[in-house]
């Protein structure tokens, strides 16, 4: 069954304004500012095609040149929609697209004047299609599969607008808007409807991928000092504990402040906080290469280390209790000092799991507690262990 031009149109117009309105609500829950630019865009196309069916009572101005002005006006808010997701800046020459339009609709009738408009019509809607799906390229790191789609989806239609001009060019191909007869605007209407449909999909596509990510990329975090927290850094340890051997031993530091709750109760709630802040930043500079770190809860952190050894932990914990205790000296006065106290166990055998690990790193940590705090304690159980050093 051959669908007619006004029923394409028909169609059209209800599923952009479907469209506009579903990425209206898709807004309302994700609150990403694109989604917004791309529902202005369909609700556009929706009007458009409503003004496109005028053309049937003779109004050619509103019906023709304004409809399919709006046409381009629409893929311009795509563009801008896509500028704004992928943080990209709109130059000034972009505006000029608009200025285009609006001489186009000084446009006298004709069937000649119809493939002008077409051709020029398409060209700006090509151009600013392959433009976005251009900006959506891969650069550095990935925008997600959603993304890759919309790119190739908006190439695609672009691509399309570029092959229609080579018909309109062909002299003696019937093209009458005001008629709205021809093959193109056939094949067009076709096209448009799925493109449509592609396009909404995989912008949706687009965006739940990304606010996935950040979702995901919250949950691994600690709020306060942004560092991995436990449940993270039990999905990443394995990776790094199974590398451990003879030749390349790992390592954890179990760091605990010393008198934390001093501050807390001298200093107020959010002094203390200040101080977590700042021993996560002090950690995340010390950290080496392939390290990772983590907040477990309260005021204590870890990091795990790969290819690691004895004088490497013992600088690494020495230099993060030397440097805290300066910092923490001239923060806040207290009866007791707020130092750090240090648990560190050093393995070349893969362990049983990664809280097996943190229990020997406690162990040590409550040797360092109960030999009077402020110091560091290793317990090297690889094959060569040599005595505990203090
Ligand atoms: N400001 C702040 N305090 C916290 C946070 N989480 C836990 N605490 C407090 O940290 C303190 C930790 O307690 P402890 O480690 O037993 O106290 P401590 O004074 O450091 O004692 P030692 O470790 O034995 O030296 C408690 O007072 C908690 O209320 C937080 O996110 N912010």
């Amino acid at each position: 069954m051959a669908l007619d031009p006004l029923t394409l149109l028909t169609m059209t117009i209800a599923l952009a304004l479907a469209v506009a309105l579903y990425l209206a609500l898709e807004w309302r829950t994700v609150q990403e500012p694109a989604l917004l630019f791309w529902s202005a865009a369909f609700a556009l196309i929706s009007i458009g095609s409503t003004l496109a069916l005028l053309r049937g009572s003779g109004l050619l101005l509103v019906g023709i040149w304004f409809a399919n002005g709006l046409l381009v006006a629409s893929h311009w808010l795509f563009y801008a929609g896509v500028a704004r997701f992928t943080e990209t800046r709109l130059g000034r020459a972009w505006g000029l697209v608009l200025v285009i339009w609006l001489a186009m609709l000084l446009l006298p009738e004709g069937p000649q004047w119809s493939k002008i408009m077409l051709v020029v019509n398409s060209l700006l809607i090509a151009l600013i299609t392959i433009r976005a799906s251009f900006l959506l390229r891969p650069r550095g790191k990935s925008l997600g599969a959603g993304a890759a789609q919309l790119r190739f989806v908006l190439l695609g239609h672009g691509l399309f607008y570029i092959a229609k001009t080579f018909p309109v060019l062909v002299p003696g191909t019937l093209i009458d808007l005001a008629a709205f007869r021809g093959e193109i605007i056939q094949i067009s209407l076709v096209e448009g409807v799925m493109a449509l449909m592609l396009i909404a999909l995989s912008m949706t596509g687009t965006v739940r991928y990304r606010r996935e990510k950040r979702i995901e990329r919250l949950a691994a975090r600690d709020p306060l000092t942004a560092m991995y927290n436990r449940r993270a850094l039990e999905a990443r340890a394995p990776h790094l504990l199974d590398a451990a051997s003879c030749t390349r031993p790992g390592a954890l530091l179990l760091i605990d402040i010393d008198n934390f709750k001093l501050v807390n109760d001298l200093h107020g709630h959010g002094a203390g906080d200040r101080l977590l802040v700042a021993l996560g930043e002090m950690i995340r500079l010390a950290l080496p290469e392939g390290a990772l770190a983590a907040r477990l809860g309260g005021d204590e952190f870890v990091i795990l280390l790969r290819n690691t050894s004895r004088a490497q932990i013992v600088e690494l914990g020495e230099g993060l209790r030397e440097r805290f205790r300066a910092l923490a000296a001239v923060s806040f006065s207290t009866p007791q000092a707020v130092t750090l106290s240090v648990g560190a166990t050093l393995f070349d055998q893969p362990p049983a799991s990664l809280a097996a690990l943190i229990e020997q790193g406690d162990v040590a940590l409550y040797q360092s507690k109960r030999d009077g705090r402020d110091s560091i304690r290793l317990v090297d159980r690889t094959a060569h262990a040599e005595p505990l050093a203090g």
